[in-house]
């Protein structure tokens, strides 16, 4: 895959970013985000969630000496505390400090890379099902966005070597540089039992032994995701263009794009294979921030609009919903993931969180237009209720893993969205057929 851009330049007739439209960061008092590892157009985090101290070094260089007796194994070093009262001792790599989040598991068995970058993830620790973990590195290509925005990672082995001909770093390397938590031999799947039994939690990840359990555990009770706004600490300050397609060695669809269209993305926290996917297709692609006014979105006369995925509660960003409210009906629009929800909303309809979400790359969902079922990668919470819907409004996909709503599509509107990801990364390739339905739409919208 093809690697981001270094650099951002905002078209002609964006203000610049000194101008109160660009000024999207807010701050949650002492909670910090990690800085990021180099420049790029992302990003307006400065928020966030927890007090990480300096990096740590990690398993190799583990080996302890007290009481002059030679340990060359490292120790439990972290708990994470979960808001269930429960306690669980772990080792800790990349970063260290004490850090809140909330915690979901994730099945994919690769692309822990991708899952690490994807903005969709900021404020919740990543536990992932698959047990080994770390074991091809990382590389620059990977990357879904400049930074990672997630609370923490939490595994249950990091892999002992490193070995793939991609490989740059090691994946204990990169968390360090990127200030972000690990731990590792931790029971994944005891965890994993427990949210799936009482749903998503609230934990606290620390290595300060000074805290106390007790401590910690009221950090994680007395802690909110639910009601607050994580896109603007995740979206891009300023409009840049976007032109990168999917490397060739990469590409699986057949076939050129003759067509050009131009497509204005809403960053809410955009994945990069989402913008070279739509490139693949045959897009040009304007990226702008999360509040970008919809007024100056519809001057540029796009063929067609983005609603990228994001962080956090959909009912949490009401000045996301007007923006697409102004939108809709106006040009074709196709909404992914967080725009799927906040589309769901702009309709009327309502959003709710659901038991412990869905995180993966094997989730099978059934188009009811044709009865096809992909396998598909998914990373949400919340979801859109069909009941509360207008009418007209046609649900296109389930999960069929819980019958809940998976896509939508409203003609009159030319509105598209889905509740997964098309783009994959990681996953499998099986809905990439999704971004031609939007270029269809836009097709017809010209003629
Ligand atoms: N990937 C996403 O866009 C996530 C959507 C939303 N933040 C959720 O958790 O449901």
């Amino acid at each position: 895959m093809a690697a981001a851009p270094a650099t951002a330049s905002a078209p002609s007739w964006c203000p610049s970013a000194a101008s109160p439209r660009a000024a999207t960061r807010r701050s949650l008092g002492s909670l910090v985000v990690p800085a990021p590892p180099s420049g790029g157009p992302r990003r307006g985090g400065d928020r966030f969630l927890g007090v990480r101290a300096k990096a740590v070094s990690g398993v190799q260089s583990g080996a302890v000496v007290d009481d002059g007796v030679q340990r060359p194994w490292k120790l439990s070093d972290a708990r994470l505390v979960l808001e269930d009262s429960s306690v669980w001792k772990a080792k800790s790599f990349g970063a260290s400090g004490t850090q809140v989040g909330e915690v979901v598991f994730n099945t994919s068995l690769t692309g822990y890379q991708e899952i690490l970058t994807d903005p969709s993830y900021a404020g919740q620790f990543v536990l992932m099902t698959n047990p080994h973990i770390g074991n091809t590195g990382v590389n620059p290509d990977d990357e879904e966005s400049n930074q990672c925005f997630l609370a923490g990672l939490i595994i249950r082995n990091l892999s002992i070597c490193t070995s793939n001909w991609r490989c740059t770093e090691t994946l204990e390397e990169y968390l360090m540089k990127r200030n972000i938590m690990g731990i590792y031999d931790v029971d994944t799947r005891a965890i994993t039992r427990r949210l799936r039994e009482d749903g998503s939690l609230i934990g606290v990840l620390s290595t300060d032994q000074s805290r106390t359990d007790d401590e910690l555990l009221e950090m994680a009770k007395t802690w909110k995701i639910i009601g607050v706004d994580l896109i603007s600490g995740v979206t891009c300050d300023a409009p840049y263009e976007w032109s990168d397609k999917t490397d060739s060695e990469w590409e699986f669809k057949k076939g050129q794009s003759t067509e050009s269209f131009h497509v204005v993305a809403y960053d809410f926290g955009i994945k990069h294979n989402i913008l070279r996917r739509l490139t693949s297709y045959g897009c040009k692609i304007t990226v702008v921030p999360a509040n970008w006014p919809a007024s100056e979105v519809l001057k540029l006369k796009p063929d067609g609009v983005l609603f990228s995925n994001g962080p956090g509660d959909p009912a949490a960003v009401p000045y996301a919903v007007k923006t697409v409210q102004e939108i809709i009906g106006k040009v074709p629009v196709f909404g992914i993931c967080m725009g799927h929800q906040l589309i769901g909303q702009a309709l009327g309809g309502k959003t709710f969180k659901m038991k412990f979400g869905h995180h993966g790359g094997n989730h099978p969902v059934c188009d009811l237009r044709s009865g096809r079922v992909d396998i598909s990668a998914q990373n949400h919470n919340y979801a859109v209720d069909p009941e509360s819907l207008p009418e007209g409004v046609k649900v296109t996909h389930i999960n069929l893993n819980d019958n809940s709503c998976a896509g939508l599509q409203y003609p009159k509107m030319k509105l598209l969205s889905l509740q997964y990801h098309p783009e994959s990364s990681p996953g499998p390739h099986d809905s990439d057929l999704a971004f031609g339905e939007f270029i269809e739409l836009m097709k017809n919208n010209r003629w």
